[in-house]
């Protein structure tokens, strides 16, 4: 079955070009061409707003393009609606996954991959599922809930059912490893390899440099949906120059370094205190067992672990959300065990959530609503709000021009991934928290964007603010803490300093709860 990519035929299975797509004024794509040949892994890069999504939704089907033309295998076709790319052999794996909650992995393959009319043969689709999980080594239980499942395995789930569908040749991968674990970045990595030995064509929107120089035969950058660089393996290049080409004449940031917090701890103000607490997963599981967390003003801790081994949970305790079954919460030395949530927010704690999209984006509502509910100050006018006063305060903080949020008045729930996360990191920023709690803040943002947000929390941390970071990003974590701590087994280890440690010791921590 493996041939080299060099002796496949060189007709590409997929050409796109001039496309042009336009939202209103806004002219998403612009006379963009793409080339895709089987068996290779295409990366496409671009900053938040770039214009990958919508070139991906072309070629799914999603969009009609406005201009242009595709051919696939040599002949013109048209891709839209779904269901024709779907019939070439166009699969996609969205962000934002498809799955129903209520039902079974093996269910939901069975939704995507049955015919119509087709009666379900249960034994035969459990062997397919087991033949498919054991070539790409995609470990996913078939009789599991997918309620049940962390983000990791639900994105197996939807590669599963792509590569289960009849005739796949094309994957399209947005933001893949965005939800995935250091592990589970590298099983992907070769998952990938893997697709591109069996001859499969990858389509894979990321915003990190070292998987697309990890893997990538080719890369297109665009920049204000157009293309700017076409470069393949060959032509050797580099990490700097993919960087240049999607932030255009802007440069990228330098870390800020932190101002160096007092190292006797008799000094140390306590913000958040967490002592002895002890805290049920949603099956009842206990997921973090007699903790003891102190947060002191104007301190970085970074919380690194396996996604799944209770740092949402953590986080949800910690702010009122996830009730403890021990212990006690103590806030500026007043007592918040069991107090509703209102009480966590009016003493001066932001939340920066796992899965925002979820857990912090109402239907229909826009930034600007969601903004205030958050607490930016409202103004009343007549019977109602004078928006226009609250929209000007909201454009006035310096933190919304620099995360370069979107347009306030539009729909939060049609945001791409980085404005919904933009969105959310300002809400918490405005607020000027006096302890905050930030899950995997540079999730689905660009560098640039992630640069700022760092020296952002870096700017709060050292204004006396409290920051718990949660991440999996060990490279952040190391950046931006001044003390890190590992969940693992249920117990928080360390502390560690940043500068006394290395990502090896910490990783052994994460996956084995110990020391090597
Ligand atoms: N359905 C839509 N309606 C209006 N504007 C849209 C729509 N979808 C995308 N846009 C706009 O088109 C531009 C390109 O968006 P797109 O989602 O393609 O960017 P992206 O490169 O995928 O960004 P990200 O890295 O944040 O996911 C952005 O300005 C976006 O706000």
């Amino acid at each position: 079955m493996e041939t080299s990519l060099e002796s496949l035929p060189q007709v590409p299975l997929l050409e796109a070009y001039q496309l042009v797509k336009r939202f209103g004024d806004l002219i998403a794509n612009n006379e963009v061409n793409l080339k895709v040949m089987s068996g290779e892994v295409h990366a496409i890069l671009g900053e938040n707003g770039a214009g990958k999504s919508t070139l991906m939704k072309m070629i799914s089907g999603v969009y009609r393009v406005d201009e242009g033309s595709m051919r696939w295998q040599g002949e013109d076709v048209q891709l839209h609606p779904p269901v024709k790319a779907r019939a070439l052999g166009i699969g996609m794996v969205y962000q934002d996954f498809r799955l129903v909650p209520a039902l079974t992995v093996l269910e939901n393959i069975a939704l995507a991959v049955t015919e119509k009319g087709v009666l379900l043969n249960r034994k035969q689709l459990r062997q397919k599922i087991m033949d498919v999980t054991a070539r790409y080594g995609i470990v996913v239980d078939p009789d599991a809930w997918v309620w049940q499942l962390d983000l990791g395995e639900r994105q197996r789930v939807e590669i599963l059912k792509v590569l289960l569908m009849e005739g796949t040749r094309l994957i399209i991968f947005d933001e893949p490893t965005s939800v995935l674990t250091p592990v589970e970045v590298d099983a992907f990595l070769q998952m990938l390899d893997r697709l591109r030995k069996d001859h499969y064509a990858v389509l894979l929107i990321t915003h990190k440099i070292n998987e697309v120089m990890a893997i990538a035969d080719r890369v297109t950058v665009l920049r204000h949906g157009q293309v700017m660089m076409t470069a393949d393996k060959g032509s050797n290049f580099t990490g700097d120059q993919l960087v240049a080409s999607m932030m255009g004449t802007k440069q990228l940031l330098e870390l800020e370094q932190r101002t160096p917090f007092a190292k006797d701890e008799n000094n140390q103000e306590l913000a958040l205190q967490a002592k002895q607490i002890t805290i049920l997963d949603d099956h009842g599981q206990c997921i973090v067992e007699s903790m003891d967390l102190s947060m002191a003003k104007g301190k970085i801790i970074g919380i690194a672990g396996i996604s799944g081994n209770g740092q949402k949970e953590l986080i949800e305790a910690l702010f009122g959300l996830r009730a403890l079954t021990a212990g006690s919460l103590w806030l500026n030395g007043v007592n918040l065990t069991h107090k509703p949530v209102k009480a966590y927010l009016d003493a001066g704690m932001a939340l920066v959530s796992e899965d925002p999209l979820t857990d912090s984006v109402i239907a229909g509502f826009t930034i600007l609503e969601h903004m205030v509910l958050a607490g930016l100050p409202m103004k009343p006018r007549g019977l109602g709000m004078d928006w226009h006063y609250i929209r000007k305060q909201l454009e006035a903080r310096k933190e919304v021009r620099i995360l370069g949020l979107a347009d306030p008045s539009r729909r939060a729930d049609r945001l791409s991934g980085g404005n919904v996360q933009r969105m959310i990191l300002s809400r918490a920023i405005l607020k000027d928290p006096s302890v905050l709690l930030v899950s995997y803040p540079s999730r689905g943002l660009d560098i640039g964007t992630t640069r700022s947000i760092q020296n952002m929390l870096i700017d709060l941390a050292d204004q006396g603010a409290a920051i718990l970071l949660i991440s999996e990003d060990l490279g952040e974590l190391f950046a931006l803490s001044d003390e890190l701590l590992v969940l693992a087994n249920a117990k928080l280890h360390g502390p560690f300093l940043p500068s006394e440690t290395d990502a090896y010791t910490i990783g052994q921590i994460m996956l084995k709860g110990e020391s090597a």
